[in-house]
């Protein structure tokens, strides 16, 4: 047997991953809940355990059904990751967002950190903190700077990502493809492959408190209804209120905490790929019920996206979509990567977008090709 200089070498992987394990770093623990008598939204749970059973899509589809159509917002349970797990990624979410700025501030563009203040809002700057995983694929291999607290944990944070996506993403577009009658269950799954390029990404938030001043100068939170901009968002459970879903019947209800959920709501470009039907649901943060807002509000969420190269007009071959006569949303073929960009251009530069916004004579602003967003009621 030879002997090697390894074992005198100390590997700086082999510190950090010491340095940062769990035991050292603050634990997480979520606030306790909101005892506010808040209208809260009724969504439906869809138990994915049901998902593998016989008969079980089906039985889901059906109770999917009225959701993705009318509400565009439900909850999934028992999606396979333990809750250790989830605990964990809360756990370095907190403990990255108490990293000196100098720590933080290396990661770049659209993924990466994004400091508060960044973000648009009718009035007053937002309390936001962001940080964004984009897909652990080659294109974004060695792109991004992340911190050591990150990387001595980053095979786990690629993991917990991959497990999103696998676990409740592409079971729900085989949902969606059921739901629309499409001849091939793996229409919306082929447009949505880890491996192929694509701006999903994984998210830690922090909405950090505010004085009740700040509060008032940023209207508590109500100018914020928006869309997202891809196929599905998750949003792990999150005791401290705030997300509101804006109703058919125009009221703003709000979404509860409800144990060992991810809440999922519809997004732009599925909305896209079937002319309107699928429901993009308008949603906003709000200052949460007095009880809790001192708590700081920490998010972990998934975005998923379609390929860049998806061209986003409606499926055509879904008897679901052609009985309800869905028109395409933009006057040329779009594909993904354009709309992404047209979109962030107005997320990123809260300049632009205040004077676009301030141009706008009916309240809505052309996005691209034909496809202008619109301004939510307070
Ligand atoms: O934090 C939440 O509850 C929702 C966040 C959200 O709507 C977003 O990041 O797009
Ligand atoms: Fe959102």
């Amino acid at each position: 047997m030879s002997t090697t200089v390894t074992e005198t070498v100390t590997s700086p992987t082999v510190d950090i991953k010491e340095k940062y394990s769990y035991d050292k770093l603050n634990a997480y623990t979520h606030p306790p809940e909101t005892e506010a008598d808040l209208p809260w939204s009724e969504l439906v749970t869809l138990d994915l355990e049901d998902y593998g059973r016989p008969g079980g899509k089906e039985r889901l589809a059906k109770q999917l059904e009225h959701a993705v159509h009318h509400v565009g917002f439900f909850y999934v349970k028992n999606f396979g990751i333990p809750h250790e797990e989830v605990d964990r990624q809360f756990t370095l979410a907190k403990n990255f967002f108490q990293l000196p700025v100098s720590e933080k501030e290396n990661a770049a563009d659209y993924n990466g950190w994004r400091r508060p203040g960044r973000r648009i809002m009718s009035k007053g700057i937002d309390n936001v903190e962001i940080f964004n995983f984009p897909k652990f694929t080659p294109e974004f291999a060695g792109k991004y700077n992340y911190p050591d607290l990150l990387n001595a944990h980053m095979s786990e944070i690629e993991k917990f990502q991959r497990e999103l996506h696998a676990n409740i993403v592409l079971p729900l577009l085989r949902l969606f493809a059921i739901i629309l009658e499409l001849p091939d269950e793996e229409y919306l799954v082929k447009q949505h492959t880890f491996d192929e390029k694509s701006e999903d990404h994984s998210r830690y938030m922090i909405y950090h408190p505010r004085t009740e001043q700040e509060w008032a100068d940023a209207n508590y939170g109500k100018g914020g209804g928006h869309t997202d901009l891809g196929t599905v968002t998750l949003l792990f459970r999150q005791p401290v209120a705030g997300l509101q879903i804006l109703g058919e019947d125009g009221n703003w209800t709000w979404v509860s905490a409800q144990p060992g959920t991810v809440t999922v709501n519809l997004a732009d470009t599925i909305s896209h790929l079937t002319g309107g039907w699928l429901k993009s649901s308008v949603h906003r943060v709000v200052a949460p019920p007095e009880d809790q807002r001192s708590f700081e509000r920490t998010g972990l969420l998934y975005f998923a996206r379609p390929h860049n190269k998806t061209v986003l007009t409606p499926i055509t071959d879904s008897p679901v979509l052609q009985k309800a006569g869905v028109h395409p949303r933009f006057d040329r073929e779009v594909t993904m990567e354009e709309f992404v960009r047209a979109k962030q251009t107005m997320q990123l530069n809260p300049d632009i977008a205040a004077k676009r916004w301030a141009e706008s004579k009916d309240g809505t602003v052309e996005l691209l090709a034909g496809f202008r967003d619109k301004k939510y009621k307070e």
